[in-house]
């Protein structure tokens, strides 16, 4: 890939350093330089991915790393690896050459811990706990090598008091409670404004009573179980740590009643929350939202940026200036306006602080399996002159 980014004259005696003795000689030789950059896959990339829209998650790195040119191996996780492979068949059946996409199922530490310390890989994309990135970027370390990563989040939805009701009370319970709270970007901590915050919390109620709980091939259904006994257990844990620490279930909090098997859990909003509880600062990955209430702009941008993570985060008002300037001071890779989760492919996707780094999506995902190389071509007939020949 060639780009011409510009050519320049280079005038020795300006460059820098050079003192006035050093500068003397040259007098004036006027060379010309182009300057170009190259694109270049990276090589061969690791692509690890967690068990929450595992398809979903998988495409969002294969496509950009086999469009960049680099060969790929693609490491599902161990609780939802079917579809993965069934993308490997896919790519099979039109062709793609033996070698460029390699599915390798298994266990995080072995499969995926093999990948992020091997020598001939080049790269590392992730996207998973925060907890497995520091390990994958420690290993990484190891051999300088990049790594991207997409981990969890504990993102905020503000809302002001001059809203709708009804409408932010939908896109709170969708910005949580979506597919079960497993979603990265989940808007899982509700700041609302003192003065509506009764009446909010009981339309959120209302509406929470109204989700239907069922096996997700039952039509209607909003909220399927939990993937796992493991994953179940730690929600249930987390509602229990937050009454222990003195906060109160307003709604849910248990399995549901009408289903004595699986790993149901109500959708459950949490209140009396002080900023220091488990609750307000460790990612659930359940239907689970905590709140706490604000009087001033000041005060809410404070509350919504009080977590080590930075993925996404919404703001809900009518006054079009006040989104504008909030959404500008959340610390968030993704900001909703007036929504939670619509996400696009042509815009970037990425987190801050404890939810990683670099980007995915659109030009950006691309970029990131790409080496960029400048090349710089001395395109003068003229000797440079900045040593004197020799004297015959
Ligand atoms: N930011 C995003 O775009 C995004 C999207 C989806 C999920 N997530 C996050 O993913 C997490 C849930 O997924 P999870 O439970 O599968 O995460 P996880 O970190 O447990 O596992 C993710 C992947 O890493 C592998 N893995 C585990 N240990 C490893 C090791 N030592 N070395 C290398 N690989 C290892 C797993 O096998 C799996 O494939 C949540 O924190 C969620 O927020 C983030
Ligand atoms: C990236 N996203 C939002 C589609 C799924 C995260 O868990």
């Amino acid at each position: 890939m060639d780009d011409v980014v510009g050519c320049f004259e280079y005038y020795a005696d300006l460059a820098e350093g050079l003192d006035a003795k050093q500068k003397a000689p040259i007098s004036l030789p006027m060379k010309t330089f182009k300057s170009y950059v190259i694109k270049e896959p990276i090589g061969v990339v690791a692509l690890i991915v967690p068990w929450n829209y595992p398809l979903l998650m998988a495409t969002w790195k294969v496509a950009p790393a086999l469009a960049a040119g680099c060969a790929a191996i693609l490491k599902p996780s161990e609780l939802a690896s079917v579809t993965c492979l069934e993308l490997g068949e896919v790519c099979r059946e039109v062709d793609l050459p033996a070698g460029v996409l390699n599915i390798l199922p298994g266990l995080g530490p072995e499969a995926g811990a093999s990948l992020a310390s091997h020598p001939h890989v080049d790269k590392i994309s992730f996207t998973g706990s925060t907890v497995t990135a520091v390990k994958i970027m420690t290993a990484a370390a190891q051999r300088v090598k990049p790594v991207t990563l997409e981990l969890g989040g504990k993102g905020p939805i503000v809302v002001f008091e001059d809203v709708d009701i009804d409408k932010a009370v939908e896109w709170t319970i969708f910005g949580c409670f979506y597919t079960n709270g497993q979603i990265c970007s989940a808007t899982s901590r509700l700041i609302v404004h003192e003065s509506i915050a009764a009446e909010f919390l009981d339309r959120l109620v209302k509406w929470s009573e109204n989700i239907k709980i069922s096996d997700p091939l039952e039509e209607g259904c909003k909220l399927g179980p939990i993937v796992s006994r493991g994953q179940y257990e730690k929600v249930m844990n987390f509602i229990s740590n937050a009454k222990s620490e003195g906060a109160a279930i307003l709604y849910g909090g248990n399995r549901p009643k009408h289903l004595k098997k699986g790993f149901f859990v109500e959708p459950t909003i949490i209140t009396d929350v002080t900023a220091s509880m488990q609750i307000w600062r460790e990612e659930v990955f359940g239907p689970v939202l905590c709140v706490k209430t604000f009087t001033t702009e000041e005060e809410a941008i404070e509350l919504a940026n009080d977590t080590h993570y930075g993925l996404g985060g919404a703001v809900v008002s009518k006054d079009r200036e006040r989104c504008d300037r909030v959404s500008k001071l959340l610390q968030n890779g993704a900001v909703w306006v007036n929504c939670s989760q619509p996400c696009f492919c042509q815009a970037p996707f990425g987190g801050t602080k404890w939810s990683g780094f670099g980007r995915e999506l659109g030009e950006w995902g691309l970029e990131s399996y790409l080496s960029v190389k400048q090349v710089t071509e001395y395109v003068s007939d003229e000797q440079w002159g900045w040593y004197q020949p020799p004297k015959q």
